[in-house]
């Protein structure tokens, strides 16, 4: 049946949220209605535009008598529900009501879906009604649709990338312009990048949530955002980035999930987010600004790489539509889209089980045999050294800094080296402990 907008009564739009993304939104439904209807097969009649505070300034699409603080009652009088309010509450309570009132429900807020994604889809499941997200990952790029549909005949083995806009303005910011972190973050939050509360993105939620939406679609296995192991990019420091250049490498915060194996021989999944030392040829070395990128690995199709905007009303908007035009063609044409598929229900791992490379970088004292002391304790728990690079530093007093790359190893083995090379006399401080990619 061909799609003919004359032909379908009108779908009522119910926005929540007029923000970053929300005003986005609204401008795309205002401006393009026609083709969007034409794509969809119905007009899309917004009926409302919930939000906090009627006294904030708005853009001019806006229309002002659209908008409302009664989002409760607005949701119940809509065919689509698009939830761009972000946070868990009052989020969920909308998501789950629109959900009981037969609307399809798109959403971007990852936060949300980390935490109760399992009773959201079980709602929407019971209800015959579709919940899109793929504006939850990565802003722009097209990353849940292909996880979720076109790789559910194939086995994905592990999904990498930089999944948060933030923190990689931020980290880009401090390695080509030499900026510190909290002006970076608040040149992030101008540019519409950040959470409303951006330590969801410095202290890394905001990429362990997607990293947990990922590894649920990909491992087709439940995982929630407490789960992840996470470490955000507000303990790096200038010193941390020239570091990284000058050996060779650029800092990014790197969200990874993985079918990992115990060495008991326990199958599960392994989801981490950290600040990670990606050398300088890697092509995620390569990824800028607010860009995000992921790679995919999959039995049968190999390696995959999806690479676009990130962050930013008008990116995620993109995201947003299209999930919009996809929940309007089910209802048209009738059909739904995928539901959850958590049947592999594998375990997640302790982190202590992920295997990397390490950068860990010493101030010692400048004696003879201290690099030797430092090796016996890496041997005493079988993490072998790859490379070793020693600075002197100036000043009267005798120090030098000593940067070890290991091979692959255990985390726990690595942190139990830490403890103990910590411990030596000849080690002044252990500076940093950071993954290679
Ligand atoms: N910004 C981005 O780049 C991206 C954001 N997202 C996600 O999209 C969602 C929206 O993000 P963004 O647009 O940046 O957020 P903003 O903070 O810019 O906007 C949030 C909007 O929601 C409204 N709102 C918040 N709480 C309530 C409430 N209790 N009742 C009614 N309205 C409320 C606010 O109203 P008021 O205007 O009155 O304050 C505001 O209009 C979040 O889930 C975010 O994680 C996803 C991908 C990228
Ligand atoms: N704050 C988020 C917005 C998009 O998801 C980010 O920086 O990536």
């Amino acid at each position: 049946m061909a799609l003919s907008p004359g032909t379908h009564p009108p779908l009522r739009v119910a926005v929540l949220g007029c923000g970053v993304v929300g005003t986005e939104v609204v401008r795309r439904l205002v401006t393009e209605g026609d083709e969007l209807a034409a794509r969809a097969g119905a007009r899309l009649e917004l009926v409302g535009v919930a939000v906090r505070s009627l006294d904030v300034e708005r853009d001019p699409v806006v229309d002002r008598a659209l908008l409302t603080t009664d989002a409760e009652s607005l949701v119940e009088k809509a065919d689509v529900v698009v939830e761009l309010m972000g946070g868990i509450e009052p989020a969920r309570t909308l998501v789950l009501r629109a959900v009981e009132h037969g609307a399809s429900v798109v959403t971007a807020n990852k936060a949300l879906l980390a935490q109760d994604g399992p009773a959201l889809y079980d709602a929407a499941d019971a209800a015959g009604v579709d919940l899109y997200f793929e504006a939850a990952v990565a802003g722009a790029i097209p990353i849940v649709r292909p996880v979720r549909e076109s790789l559910a005949g194939d086995t994905v083995l592990r999904v990498l990338g930089i999944v948060n806009g933030t923190t990689n303005y931020v980290l880009d910011s401090m390695t080509t312009e030499g900026l510190g972190l909290e002006e970076a973050v608040t040149e992030a939050q101008a540019l519409g990048y950040a959470e409303a509360d951006p330590t969801a993105d410095v202290e890394g939620y905001d990429a362990a949530a997607k990293a947990a939406i990922l590894a649920s679609l990909a491992f087709h296995t439940r995982v929630a955002l407490a789960d992840v192991d996470r470490v955000g990019i507000t303990a790096l420091t200038a010193d941390d980035v020239t570091w990284a250049g000058r050996t060779g490498h650029v800092l990014k915060l790197l969200a990874v999930a993985e079918r990992a194996r115990t060495a008991e021989g326990r199958d599960g999944v392994l989801v981490r987010v950290q600040p990670t030392l990606v050398p300088s040829d890697h092509p995620l070395a390569g990824v800028r600004q607010a860009f995000n990128a992921v790679f995919v690995e999959a039995e049968a199709a190999g390696e995959l790489m999806f690479y676009g905007r990130g962050a930013g009303g008008a990116p995620t908007a993109s995201a947003v539509l299209g999930d919009l035009v996809s929940v309007v063609r089910h209802r048209v044409l009738g059909g739904k889209g995928p539901v959850e598929s958590s049947h592999a229900d594998l375990p997640v791992l302790d982190g202590g089980e992920a295997r990397s490379r390490y950068q860990v970088r010493l101030e010692v004292d400048d004696r003879p045999g201290v690099l030797a002391r430092v090796a016996a304790e890496l041997a005493a728990q079988d993490v072998s050294i790859e490379a070793v690079r020693q600075v002197l530093q100036a000043g009267d007093d005798p120090a030098a800094t000593l940067v070890i790359t290991t091979h692959t190893a255990p985390e726990r083995a690595l942190r139990a080296t830490v403890d103990a090379v910590s411990a030596l006399d000849v080690v002044r401080r252990v500076v940093s402990v950071l993954p290679v990619l």
